[in-house]
C-alpha cells in the first residue's frame, strides 16, 4: 500500500471513530489543498456575534437564518489532527452513541412548483427583485455509516471546492462541497465572490457557455449588493474580476471575484461578514423582503444550508465559505439541500431542473 493510501486510511478510520463516538468535530480541506484538517471539542460553544471569536482559533458553523432559527456554533478544538500527520488519538474508552434523528421535510415537485409560483407573483408585481427558493431531496439507504467515505470522495472529486464535514450532537452531521467563498482574510486583504447563474455543462467546453439575460441579471444583483457593501465600509481599493464562467462539477456558474487590499481589524471584518450574510446568492434582494418570503413559502427549515462555515485563526485570518451543495446526514438517510435564484423571468420547469442538476453534484459521489 502506498504511503498516501496509508494516510487516507488512517484519516478515514479517525473520522469514522469520531462519528461513531458522536464527538463534536470538524474536518475540512481548503480549495486546491491536499490536506484535511480535523478538530475535536467535547462541547462546542454557541456564539451570537462573530466578535465573540476575536483571538480564537477554531471552526465556525453558522445557519442561514441567524435571527430565528438554529444557533451558531464555534468548535474550539481540544485536539487537532491532520491527514498530513500521524498523531494518535485514543478512542478506546469512549462508548458508541446514537442520536435521535430529526424530521426533514422533503418537497415534492408539486410543492416546489406551487412555491415558485407564489414567489413569482411577488417578483412580477415588483415587490422584490430576486429570491432563492430551496428544497430538500431525501436519499434513503445511505446514512451516518457512509458519511466518511462520501466526504473523502467529495474531496477527491471536487479538489477546487471547500469540502467539509461537521458533526455536533443534537445539531447534526453536515457534509458539503461548496463552490462559493463567503469571506476570506489574511489580515491584509479581504476576498469575496458574487456567484450565481447556473447551467448544466453537459459535453460543452466551459469557455463556450453562453449566458441568458435572466442569468446575467441574477448574478449582477449579487455583484451590485457586494459593491454597495464595500462602499458602505469605505472599501474602495479593490480588484474586481469577471463575471466569468466557472465549473462546479456538472454545472457552471457566473462568478465575479473581489479582492480588497485593505487591512481591516477583526471588529471590522466581523461586522462586514455579518452585513454580507446572507447574500443575494442564497437569500435575495431586497434582503429583508426575500427573507420574509422564504420564511413564508418554504416548508422546510434550511438549518445550516446556505449558512457559512470555515476556520478562523487567532491572528484574525479566516476562510469562510457558503454552505452549498451540502447535506444533512441522518442515521439511515441523507437530506440534500438545493436551491436556485428566482427572478420575474424564471421558468418554473427550468428552475426545477436546475435544482436537479445541483443535487446531481452530490448524488454522483454518494451512489
Ligand atoms: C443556492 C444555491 O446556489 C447558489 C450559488 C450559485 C448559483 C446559484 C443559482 O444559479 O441560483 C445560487 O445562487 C445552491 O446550490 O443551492
Amino acid at each position: 500500500m502506498s504511503q498516501l493510501e496509508d494516510k487516507e486510511k488512517s484519516t478515514q478510520y479517525f473520522l469514522e471513530q469520531c462519528i461513531k463516538k458522536r464527538l463534536s468535530f470538524y474536518a475540512y480541506s481548503l480549495p486546491g489543498d491536499q490536506e484535511i484538517k480535523i478538530g475535536i471539542q467535547t462541547s462546542p460553544s454557541k456564539f451570537t456575534n462573530l466578535l465573540d471569536l476575536k483571538g480564537k482559533e477554531g471552526f465556525l458553523f453558522a445557519p442561514f437564518d441567524i435571527d430565528t432559527e438554529q444557533a451558531s456554533y464555534f468548535i474550539d478544538p481540544e485536539f487537532e489532527f491532520s491527514s498530513n500527520s500521524t498523531e494518535f488519538f485514543d478512542f478506546s474508552g469512549l462508548p458508541d452513541q446514537i442520536d435521535e434523528d430529526s424530521e426533514v421535510y422533503e418537497s415534492s415537485k408539486e410543492d416546489y412548483l406551487e412555491q415558485i409560483n407564489e414567489m413569482l407573483a411577488d417578483l412580477k408585481s415588483k415587490k422584490l427583485d430576486k429570491v432563492i427558493l430551496s428544497r430538500v431531496h431525501v436519499l434513503n439507504g445511505k446514512g451516518r455509516k457512509d458519511a466518511t467515505s462520501i466526504f473523502l470522495r467529495l474531496k477527491e472529486t471536487y479538489p477546487n471546492a471547500f469540502v467539509s464535514m461537521v458533526d455536533i450532537p443534537g445539531v447534526g452531521l453536515w457534509i458539503g462541497a461548496s463552490p462559493e467563498k463567503f469571506l476570506n482574510s489574511d489580515g491584509k486583504t479581504i476576498e469575496t465572490v458574487a456567484l450565481a447563474g447556473t447551467q448544466q455543462l453537459g459535453d460543452r467546453a466551459v469557455q463556450s457557455v453562453e449566458w441568458e439575460k435572466k442569468e446575467i441579471e441574477e448574478q449582477a444583483y449579487v455583484s451590485k449588493y457586494i459593491e454597495e457593501l464595500l462602499s458602505n465600509y469605505q472599501i474602495d481599493d479593490y480588484q474586481k474580476q469577471g463575471p466569468f464562467t466557472v465549473q462546479a462539477g456538472n454545472v457552471v456558474h457566473l462568478k465575479t471575484t473581489y479582492k480588497a487590499n485593505t487591512a481591516l481589524s477583526f471588529d471590522q471584518i466581523s461586522s462586514f461578514a455579518q452585513a454580507l450574510h446572507p447574500t443575494p446568492a442564497v437569500c435575495g434582494l431586497p434582503k429583508n423582503k426575500a427573507m420574509d418570503l422564504i420564511r413564508k413559502v418554504e416548508k422546510h427549515k434550511r438549518e445550516y444550508y446556505a449558512g457559512f462555515l470555515g476556520p478562523i485563526h487567532a491572528d484574525g485570518g479566516l476562510a469562510l465559505f457558503v454552505n452549498l451543495r451540502s447535506m444533512k446526514v441522518l442515521q439511515e438517510s441523507m437530506a440534500l439541500f438545493v436551491g436556485g435564484g428566482i427572478t420575474a423571468d424564471s421558468d418554473p420547469e427550468k428552475e426545477w431542473m436546475e435544482t436537479c442538476f445541483k443535487a446531481q453534484t452530490l448524488l454522483k459521489v454518494i451512489k
